[in-house]
């Protein structure tokens, strides 16, 4: 059953991706990045792969994207804050970001 991020998690995991560009979105218990591409189509390529993991591991981000800009926000409506799967969906999502 997925939990809460504890502090102590909240520490380990969280901290590194707020380093990396992700942000706390005020008033809620979830992350935010913004993602520019050189196009659309590119932008939407990259939805495409992340959608594959994002079903794959049952974890969906909200995203909302306007030519070559996406801005994602990622939390856990079921345990309504973050949890483990926002740290690894957001790790995937800078490592597909990154070329890696
Ligand atoms: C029924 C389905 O398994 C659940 O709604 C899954 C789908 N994707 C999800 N994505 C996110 N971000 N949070 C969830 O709690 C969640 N739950």
């Amino acid at each position: 059953m997925t939990e809460k991020l504890s502090d102590t998690a909240r520490k380990t995991t969280l901290e590194p991706l707020l380093e990396h560009g992700w942000e706390m979105v005020e008033g809620r218990d979830a992350i935010k990045k913004t993602f520019e591409f050189k196009n659309f189509v590119d932008a939407f390529g990259y939805m495409t792969r992340v959608a594959i993991w994002a079903e794959k591991w049952n974890h969906h981000p909200e995203w909302f994207n306007v030519y070559k800009t996406l801005d994602v926000t990622l939390s856990t409506h079921d345990v309504g804050g973050l949890s483990s799967l926002d740290v690894k969906l957001a790790r995937k999502m800078d490592v597909l970001y990154s070329g890696d």
